[in-house]
């Protein structure tokens, strides 16, 4: 599938080595092209500089022989590379990086039409002429990834042709023009910017949305190709009015536009304007907008721009405008206010007041919000991240980022703690869990409120779920409806797998997909072996019998699901273990068709560990997919992928959405085992509790991603031994190789501290955690006091990671509170329960009077002379 995207109507293509920066009616619309090669790095990264946020600049960087280069330009707000074919390959492995800013650039022009089969990326095709372009573009169909092209002699039609057929042609600068009349050779701006242009009205014009460069409204016209064209001809707002033709906004009432950019909506019907007004404002009754006057930001800078023109001589904001120093300390002072606001108005109320200086200090440098936000803009499109840590005397003072906290008169670290003892939100900014040390925020229970505490328990938010499902419906109907093809184009996407022809590996897996190391052999045996005794323990051996009364027999007996689909996350980890603990369930419940799903490695291979164990349950295939494109193929199969009856399994928001979706769809015919998505802890620990372990089983589920989240329930511990915790969970947390994703967690993760067992079993069973760890005196004792839980791992040697990998238990459980109402993956997962009843003539004498009785009172006759009819028999065999 196409990557949705709002693409150009056609790139300037500018030599770096002769650009001298003049490209004014070319920046109203489009883009820049430049080819960036050793020898003009230094102007490519001049041009970036000069233009960021202004106009996009695209750049061919296939000569570059160095990734960091490329980087870098990407860093400096380059809007895409267009990259060879082995400049992706390890590209791909850059963590932050956007593949929608990437462009392909295949070598030669022959097999075009073969290089953009399935793939995701955009295209950079460089071709002999328009009509090899339309053709191949026809072929691709609708669903085509973006495709730029360039050609050695390009024409007026052949630009406005490929624009038509929504391609994206790349024209010399040179060769535009905005006259009305081109001479040979040249290409109209305005022609190709509406190439693709779609009215929907009867006259043909094009309604255009008119806004300022924050894009707020200004007010709604009408364009034509003339006004188009006249409007970058002269760089102001130009519009068709259908009373007077053409018009030139502000040459009779002064309110003129400056033209800043013209670009298209999604589906090429509305022209969109961006234009910095001049004047009283756009609308004719003198206000900024034809909607009224601005509001909030606008607002205020509209407010402080006059002011600094104007501002009566004495008032405040003179004085501000004026006084440096004492406007430099009135945002140090609500800035320090916004970090004590603790409630929602305070915090509204404190930001407000911190925007307001600092607009104010840049409305006297004359920095406008629309340069901050272009700045805002840049930085959002950094690929390497800034740490982001606090620094100087700022760390210091609140002690984060390692940096010892200040003495002298500044806020010292037990004051800092003392002042989050206080009662306090769950966003509370001034939480110690800072991102220097790695820290779980801490509450008392004794001294904050249960709303208070029940607020801090709930979940990191997860992505909005009308957000999910929108990704994950078109998802699951382009799988149903196109089958392996879908499926493979969205493994190309998402696991870069671009490689990869088929998505199936069926048994029996060659054994070169599963050469290992003897350690992990053996590793694997013993777990397998430890989780098939358990789960073959829970095997209903002989079937359920009861007579519940004389000659009535009641019978329960178990069959396996018969074809079930084994879901094994592989995005953030690879998860073998997963692969244990739902195949060898499987296997043991005796389902005939086990088909293990996981997202493919970018080389399209699955990771060995689990070709090994799907070979060692008897998987009969595994689909090299993840998602929820491998959930939507499961459930309804595809050419090559088994149809199955029942999806089990974790994964990401993703993942459960689609299984949601395919449960409830009746067609599909599908059930699911439960939703299981981000890992979670619950570790209650006491005065008997070893730190070091509490914080490793802490961390272990941290590790998890950063949207995993970790409680700690200490019972009576005093400070010392909190502190304890604290420090080994900061000490341990800093050698880990997962040490970002850790602080991720632990930024949603928190220390409850209660008086009593009680107390704590409470909460417990309150959050209903997937793991629950008793480091306790008694744990056996305690244990029975637990109602919602996952699984729960019993005294200081049962570490969680014994349950994720070996010990017996099954690690797939539910997480997000689902403790509350459902068992993780057992054997019970796997089959169902068949009731049967067996009457002798006795019985039936026995029972039928009830059953005839409700027949009777639910008015259902026939239910009722199906007993009546036999009884009679009886009665009639008897007499003879
Ligand atoms: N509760 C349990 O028993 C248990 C056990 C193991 C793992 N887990 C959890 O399972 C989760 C695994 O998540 P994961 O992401 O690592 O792997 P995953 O395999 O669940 O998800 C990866 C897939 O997500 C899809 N995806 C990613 N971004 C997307 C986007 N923007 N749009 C559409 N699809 C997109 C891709 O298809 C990709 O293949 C983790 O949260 C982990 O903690 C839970
Ligand atoms: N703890 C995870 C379940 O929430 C499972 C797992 C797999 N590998 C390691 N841990
Ligand atoms: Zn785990």
């Amino acid at each position: 599938m196409a990557q949705a995207e709002h693409l150009p109507s056609f790139l300037a293509a500018i030599d770096l080595t002769t650009y001298t920066g003049d490209v004014k009616e070319l920046a109203y619309t489009g883009g820049l092209f430049a080819q960036a090669t050793t020898s003009t790095l230094d102007q490519a990264f001049a041009i970036l500089k000069d233009t960021v946020g202004r106009i996009p600049i695209y750049l061919d960087v296939s000569a570059l022989d160095e990734q960091q280069d490329v980087v870098d330009l990407l860093d400096a707000g380059a809007a895409k590379v267009f990259v060879s074919g082995t400049q992706l390959s390890s590209l791909d492995k850059v963590p932050n990086l956007d593949s929608n800013r990437i462009v392909i650039r295949p070598t030669g022009d022959g097999d075009a039409s073969a290089i953009l089969e399935g793939t995701s990326y955009a295209i950079h095709l460089n071709v002999a002429d328009a009509t090899t372009v339309g053709s191949i573009l026809q072929e691709l169909g609708k669903n085509r990834p973006p495709v730029y092209v360039s050609k050695a002699q390009i024409t007026e039609e052949d630009a406005v042709e490929l624009g038509r057929q929504g391609a994206v042609p790349i024209v010399p600068a040179q060769q535009f023009t905005t006259a009305a009349e081109p001479a040979d050779g040249q290409v109209r701006i305005s022609r190709v910017l509406l190439a693709n242009a779609k009215s929907d009205r009867p006259d043909g014009l094009l309604t255009t949305l008119v806004t300022d460069e924050r894009g707020i409204a200004l007010g709604l016209v009408y364009s034509n190709e003339e006004s188009v064209a006249e409007s970058l001809r002269c760089g102001r707002g130009v519009y068709h009015s259908r009373k007077r033709g053409l018009w030139r906004k502000g040459d009779t009432s002064g309110d003129w536009q400056e033209l800043v950019r013209v670009e298209f909506d999604c589906d090429s019907d509305c022209l969109l304007v961006v234009a910095r007004q001049q004047g009283h404002g756009f609308c004719h009754l003198q206000t900024a907008t034809c909607f009224g006057e601005y509001r909030g930001l606008s607002k205020l800078q509209k407010t402080l721009q006059s002011r600094k023109r104007s501002a009566p001589e004495g008032s405040y904001t003179a004085r501000l405008f004026s006084d440096s120093k004492m406007l430099n300390a009135k945002i140090m002072e609500e800035a320090a206010e916004l970090c004590e606001a603790t409630s929602k108005e305070d915090i509204a109320a404190e930001a407000a007041d911190v925007l307001y200086f600092a607009l104010t200090k840049a409305t006297a440098a004359d920095v406008s919000l629309e340069d901050i936000e272009r700045n805002l803009d840049a930085k959002s499109v950094k690929v390497k991240r800034r740490k982001g840590d606090a620094k100087g005397p700022y760390a210091a003072k609140f002690g984060v980022n390692g940096a010892a906290p200040a003495t002298n008169g500044e806020p010292k670290k037990e004051e800092i703690r003392e002042a989050e003892s206080k009662p306090k939100s769950k966003e509370d900014p001034a939480g110690l869990n800072k991102d220097g040390k790695i820290q779980m925020r801490r509450y008392d229970t004794t001294k904050e409120t249960p709303a208070l505490i029940e607020e801090v328990l709930q979940r990191p938010s997860q992505r909005s779920t009308d957000k999910i499902m929108g990704i994950v419906h078109p998802i699951i109907k382009d799988v149903r409806e196109g089958g392996d093809k879908s499926l493979l184009s969205y493994t190309h996407k998402f696991e870069k797998a671009t490689s990869l022809t088929s998505p199936v590996l069926k048994a029996p897996f060659p054994k070169e997909l599963m050469e290992l190391s003897q350690e992990t052999i053996d590793a694997i045996d013993v777990s397998y072996e430890n989780i098939r005794k358990f789960h073959a323990a829970q095997k209903d051996e002989k079937a359920l019998e009861v007579e519940t009364m004389p000659g009535v027999v009641c019978s329960r007996f178990a069959r396996p699901i018969e074809r079930v689909g084994l879901y094994v996350p592989g995005g953030t980890a690879v998860l073998p273990s997963t692969a244990l603990m739902l195949g060898v369930p499987a296997m043991v419940a005796g389902c005939k068709k086990i088909v293990i799903a996981t997202p493919p490695r970018s080389d399209g291979r699955v990771t060995p560990e689990i070709v090994y164990v799907a070979h060692k349950v008897g998987a009969e295939s595994i689909v090299l997919a993840g998602g929820a494109q491998a959930v939507a193929a499961m459930a309804y199969g595809t050419e090559n992928v088994t149809k199955v009856d029942k999806i089990l399994g974790p994964g990401n928001q993703f993942v459960t959405a689609a299984k949601m979706i395919v449960s409830n769809d009746t067609s599909a015919s599908v059930s699911i085992d439960m939703p299981a998505g981000p890992s979670e802890v619950l570790v209650i620990a006491d005065k008997t509790s070893n730190p070091a372990f509490v914080a490793s089983d802490l961390l272990s589920q941290a590790e998890h991603g950063v949207d995993s989240q970790v409680i700690l329930i200490a019972v009576d511990l005093n400070e010392a031994q909190i502190q304890a915790i604290d420090d080994e969970l900061h000490r341990q947390a800093m050698a880990l190789p997962r040490v970002d994703i850790v602080r991720g967690a632990i930024e949603h993760s928190v220390t409850l501290l209660v008086k009593d067992i009680e107390h704590a079993m409470e909460l417990s069973n309150l959050y209903a955690p997937e793991h629950l760890i008793l480091q306790v005196a008694d744990p056996v004792a305690v244990r029975e006091m637990v109602f919602n839980a996952g699984s729960v791992f019993v005294g200081e040697w049962t570490p969680e990671s014994v349950g994720d990998y070996s010990a017996g238990v099954n690690h797939s459980l539910p997480t997000y509170g689902y403790a509350k109402q459902y068992s993780g993956v057992n054997l019970g997962s796997y089959v169902k329960h068949i009731t049967s009843s067996k009457l002798t003539a006795d019985g039936l004498k026995n029972v039928g009077k009830a059953v005839m009785q409700l027949a009777k009172v639910e008015e259902l006759e026939a239910h009722r002379r199906a007993v009546e009819i036999r009884l009679d028999h009886m009665q009639k065999a008897g007499g003879s």
